[in-house]
């Protein structure tokens, strides 16, 4: 069987790893350099690394210098996202050298646009479907972008090679990934799905990793690890076979 990928997360908020709870901008607790963090999850074995520009995302600016930096530095795989919606901010992701990126509200208000770069980049993107209940948000998470298996079905007919969900209302809270929606998803499209958002404990990630043979391929983890409810090192040990 295979193993669940691990992605500590790194959320960037005016130069600062942030951690916020379900995406609201105003609730961030900060963990210092975003650099710092990188490096420590990739000493401490991650294979990939999920990287956020909060504020690209948010529409406050943007960490685009930094979070370019901080993606140079790795030697381990990449998934960058956070306020990738046209040419020019695709291009300067993928000219840092990340595995792939994660569009989020580009899928939401500019579809031509996604399919045509699904096309040309095959899976270098992902689409990230961050949702409450079965509503698409997009614009940090602040507005309504349509259902969510309306898109995925579209998604899956462009070619869409992978999903990263996220249950917004666990988002940041620890308590416990959203394992129905996964299923729901995994059973909705055949192809790979990230998991995001709640995961609290060893005991979630073991849980996660039961839902590999139905597709969930990796998942995300943040607060958790900042909260040092368990080391990065224990996490990878749980979800090895
Ligand atoms: O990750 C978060 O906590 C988060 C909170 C609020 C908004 C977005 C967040 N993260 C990720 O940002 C991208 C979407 O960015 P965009 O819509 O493409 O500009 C996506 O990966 C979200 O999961």
């Amino acid at each position: 069987m295979s193993t669940l990928e691990l992605l500590p997360a790194v959320d960037v908020r005016d130069g600062q790893a942030v951690r916020l709870v379900h995406g609201e901008s105003g609730t961030e607790t900060s963990y210092g350099s975003p650099l710092e963090a990188a490096l420590a999850w990739q000493a401490s074995g991650a294979e990939w690394l999920h990287l956020v520009d909060l504020d690209a995302a948010f529409g406050t600016g943007d960490n685009r210098a930094l979070v370019a930096e901080v993606t140079r530095a790795m030697d381990i795989k990449v998934e960058l996202s956070g306020g990738i919606r046209d040419d020019a901010t695709l291009a300067a992701a993928l000219a840092t050298g990340c595995t792939r990126v994660n569009l989020g509200t580009a899928a939401l208000e500019t579809p031509e646009w996604v399919a045509k770069v699904i096309a040309e980049h095959g899976d270098k993107i992902a689409v990230g479907l961050d949702v409450r209940g079965t509503t698409l948000r997009g614009r940090g998470w602040t507005r309504d972008g349509g259902d969510l298996y309306e898109t995925l079905a579209r998604l899956d007919q462009e070619g869409c090679a992978r999903y990263v969900v996220t249950d917004i209302a666990k988002d940041g809270t620890l308590q416990g990934p959203n394992l129905e929606l996964l299923k729901n998803v995994c059973a909705a499209t055949d192809r790979p799905v990230v998991a995001s958002g709640g995961v609290s404990s060893l005991d979630d990630l073991r849980a996660l990793s039961g839902l590999v043979p139905l597709g969930v391929e990796g998942a995300i983890v943040g607060k958790a690890l900042y909260a040092k409810a368990f080391t990065l090192e224990e996490a990878l040990e749980a979800v090895s076979p």
